[in-house]
């Protein structure tokens, strides 16, 4: 059955001109009354609001710099065996529906003297996450950052995660996963490097 709350009821010579005139909360008040809501009933008062602060926080990536992040936090050390932090969740908005994907990150690299402060590793996913994103243009995000960072000799991210857009609506599929990954350096070159990383992050524990 057509819908056609969404559609565009009344035709602007410029819209841009017009949304620049409106608060961002009257764009959201404008759509839940074009859902079919009431935007001035009790529940809904501060909803505008709410959706401007939601937003605002899953799209903060937009204001991060992965290369400052990472600047505060890259120490000599002469380790040349491979780093591995596995399992980082991530929380991210697919850019064609604007609906939550979500999973694991996991991420490795081989050292040329520097190494990351572990816990950037997790915050520079949460930069490229807190953004519009296609999973595949993430993956290789995270690892190019790590790339610039420290120049190591090579770089592996994988990531796992489930698309709402393709559970609660279109194809609704519950238990699809969908893994991509970025090999760069060692890990593209050797196939010995990369089944090792492979291998450990497929452990289930320590
Ligand atoms: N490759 C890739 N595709 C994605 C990602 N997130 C969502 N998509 C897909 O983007 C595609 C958009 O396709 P369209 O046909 O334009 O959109 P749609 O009519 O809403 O498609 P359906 O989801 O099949 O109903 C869909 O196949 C989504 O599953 C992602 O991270 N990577
Ligand atoms: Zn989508």
């Amino acid at each position: 059955m057509e819908d056609s709350r969404l559609e565009t009821h009344t035709a602007v010579a410029d819209p841009t001109l017009e949304l620049h005139a409106a608060s961002t909360e009257d764009i959201h008040r404008e759509l839940l009354r074009r859902l079919g809501e009431d935007p001035a009933r009790d529940g809904l008062i501060k909803t505008p609001e709410r959706i401007t602060k939601a937003m605002t926080y899953l799209t903060q990536g937009y204001e991060q710099s992965a290369t400052e992040i990472l600047r505060g936090a890259l120490f000599d050390v002469d380790y040349d065996e491979m780093v591995i932090v596995r399992d980082i969740e991530f929380y991210s908005l697919c850019e064609h529906h604007m609906l939550p994907f979500f999973g694991k990150a996991h991420i490795a690299y081989i050292p040329k003297g520097k190494v990351i402060g572990l816990s950037k590793v997790a915050r520079l996913v949460d930069v490229y996450a807190r953004r519009l994103q296609v999973q595949e243009r993430m993956t290789r995000e995270i690892a190019d950052a790590i790339v610039e960072a420290i120049h190591p000799q090579g770089v592996a991210v994988i990531l796992e995660a489930q698309h709402l857009c393709m559970m609660m609506r279109g194809v609704e599929k519950q238990g699809s996963m969908t893994s991509t990954s970025t090999m760069l350096g060692c890990f593209r070159e050797s196939a010995q490097t990369r089944n090792e990383f492979l291998s450990l992050i497929r452990r289930s524990s320590i």
